[in-house]
């Protein structure tokens, strides 16, 4: 006999045993008993409360992050979703947990997962899948825990059920108990199952004993609905027993909880089976009511299985929408980050372009910091030549007037003043050839020659020795100045060496000269000589004269050398004949005398023969 609980008592445990896990949460963990009593909740009905429970565990979760029970609530939330036919955002909750099952590698939670996902299918009317889902929560679970191996297998076993394989599931429920343990609550589902498909296969003793194999204390923690299944099992195997008034007595009482309920199926199931009961007992107007209301509830499930459909079929749509999303957004994020590459790679050629830019303008800048640099060290170093071609200049001309000065120097007598014997050297060929040129083109006669007289102080020796050397050069120097009185501008006065000088007669006729050269005589021999602290001092002075070209007729004949030499000899007579006199020497054109024939015969000879004539301030007979 099945042993009866009056729902009263129930009741009363139901609440000690929710307010027991409420308590214990509370004192271990706020997470944890927040999500035991939103279990527990589920487990009794489908109330607002549990969505209050369900804000509660996802507060809890922020507060204290658990994976394991954030994956939990997410298929307790998926289960909600799915017994109000929300099952798109079922299936999504579901995604989520499975993401989370993935992640953590629990096999328990993971075939946690799974078997959420076998049961939404299931209310889907999609078998085959709901089954795959179930195998792969049985090998995520392995060995590991038999009792929800155990829960698994029942569920599976319900899918047979479903399919009309009652001995199938049979199978499967049989192969669950030998994993399960007498005290296991998982016994709770499995003889409800067991009994069920015993009953369909028309085994009512078998029903029986499997429902009396349910632990009392497991009877007094059942949820609303797992009551209403174990007493509609007993009903009905109590009608299958030919025990009518018991059936009749359990439905009818199970029916007044679900009049309002939303548990359709067992209320078709109640409603059929006290048709069934009356029918048996002759009842037939009973019968009658309750076959009605037996065809209105299958009219209001089909229409409930039937938004289902509408529902999964929205469900679907909605998946394909979202895939479709999912497919845009993914060609647009495609799109997005070839656009993004591309950006990139044009900011990479921007920058490479920028920098060549950089490197360009840089080699300019630095070719033109060159140049301009080139153009200052050319202007510095065209400043410096300026400078220093102004300096050499400078230099030049001050190494000119230094030359020149030195030329001057070098030309001139310390003593005098008057020229020397190196001036003279230097001059004499040019004034040479002046003259040769003048008598080549010019009647000899008219042509001035360069005449030579040679001047010496007689006696000059006395002085030096009687009045010093100092007398001596004091006499010089004013010899030298009665010297530049008798010549013209252009005439050169040469002091030839000691008391000897040298009067070259450039613009004067051959035939002038004697007379000049006798002015010279007498202004000498007139003219006192200031020696300071002596009386002033008479001095004369003798002159050798020759002029060239000696030969007019043959200008060559005699060089200007050999004219000197003839000067210097006539001073030597002039000497000798007596002094303070002057002579002149001449060639005579008939004469045909060369110089070769004057050296060889002497000059004592030339004159003797009058081959050269001679002019004299003397008298006397000349000695030469
Ligand atoms: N004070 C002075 N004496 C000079 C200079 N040059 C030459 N003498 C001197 O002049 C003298 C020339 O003497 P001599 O050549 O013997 O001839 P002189 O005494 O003039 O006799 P004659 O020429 O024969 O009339 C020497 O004693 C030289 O030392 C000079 O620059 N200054």
């Amino acid at each position: 006999q099945i042993t009866e609980q009056p729902s009263e008592a129930i009741d009363a445990k139901v609440t000690s045993i929710k307010a027991k896990n409420v308590l214990e949460g509370q004192t271990s963990n706020k997470l944890e008993a927040s999500l035991a009593k939103l279990k527990s909740l589920i487990a009794d009905d489908y109330d607002f409360m549990m969505l209050t429970a369900l804000d509660d565990v996802k507060a809890n979760l922020q507060a204290t992050p658990s994976l394991a029970i954030e994956l939990e609530a997410l298929l307790l939330e998926a289960k909600i979703k799915q017994y109000f036919g929300a099952f798109s955002e079922a299936l999504l909750l579901n995604a989520q947990a499975l993401d989370i099952g993935e992640q953590l590698q629990d096999p328990i939670l993971l075939a946690h997962v799974y078997s959420a996902y076998g049961q939404l299918h299931l209310e889907l009317e999609k078998t085959r899948l709901a089954n795959q889902f179930y195998d792969l929560g049985l090998q995520a679970i392995g060995e590991n825990n038999p009792a929800y191996r155990a829960h698994i297998l029942v569920l599976k076993g319900q899918l047979h059920v479903f399919n009309g394989s009652y001995r199938q599931a049979i199978l499967l429920y049989q192969q669950a108990e030998t994993l399960l343990t007498a005290d296991s609550i998982t016994q709770i589902e499995l003889q409800l199952a067991y009994s069920q498909a015993a009953l369909k296969l028309g085994r009512p003793e078998d029903a029986r004993e499997a429902l009396e194999k349910l632990n009392p204390t497991f009877v007094a923690v059942f949820s609303s609905e797992q009551m209403l299944k174990y007493q509609l099992l007993k009903a009905q195997t109590y009608l299958q027993q030919g025990e009518f008034q018991q059936a009749i007595e359990i439905a009818l009482e199970q029916l007044s909880i679900t009049y309002n309920s939303r548990f359709l199926t067992i209320q078709a199931q109640l409603q059929k089976l006290l048709a069934d009961a009356y029918l048996q007992l002759g009842e037939m107007r009973e019968a009658y009511i309750f076959l009605n209301r037996y065809h209105l509830t299958v009219v209001a499930l089909d229409e409930q299985k039937r938004n289902n459909k509408v529902l999964q079929l929205e469900a679907q749509l909605n998946t394909r929408l979202q895939q479709q999303q999912i497919r845009l957004l993914e060609q647009e994020n495609t799109l997005h980050a070839t656009q993004i590459q591309q950006q990139h790679l044009q900011q990479q050629q921007q920058q490479k372009e920028h920098e060549q830019t950089k490197k360009k303008w840089g080699f300019f800048a630095v070719l033109f910091m060159v140049f301009v640099w080139i153009l200052y060290r050319r202007f510095i170093t065209q400043q410096y030549l300026a400078r220093l071609k102004s300096e050499v200049t400078k230099q030049t001309l001050e190494l000119a007037q230094k030359n020149k000065e030195l030329e001057q120097l070098s030309y001139s007598d310390s003593l005098t003043g008057l020229h020397n014997r190196h001036y003279f050297t230097n001059i004499i060929e040019d004034e040479i050839a002046l003259v040769e040129r003048a008598f080549s083109s010019t009647k000899a006669s008219d042509a001035y020659g360069l005449s030579f007289a040679l001047i010496d102080i007689d006696y000059f020796k006395h002085i030096n020795d009687r009045f010093g050397h100092g007398a001596g050069d004091s006499v010089l120097k004013q010899f030298s100045t009665i010297l530049k009185t008798v010549i013209r501008e252009g005439d050169f006065v040469i002091r030839w060496g000691g008391e000897e000088f040298l009067i070259v007669f450039r613009h004067a006729l051959r035939d002038d000269v004697p007379a000049i050269v006798e002015r010279l005589r007498t202004r000498v021999a007139h003219y006192p000589f200031d020696l300071e602290q002596n009386k002033p001092l008479q001095i004369s002075c003798s002159i050798g004269l020759a002029t060239f070209p000696f030969n007019k007729q043959n200008v060559t004949a005699f060089s200007w050398q050999q004219v000197l030499e003839l000067a210097d000899l006539a001073l030597y007579g002039a000497k000798k004949s007596g002094r303070n006199a002057w002579i002149a020497l001449d060639y005579q054109a008939q004469s045909q005398l060369s110089s070769e024939q004057l050296i060889k015969q002497g000059l004592a000879q030339a004159v003797a023969s009058k081959a050269i004539s001679v002019q004299s301030n003397l008298t006397q007979p000349l000695q030469f």
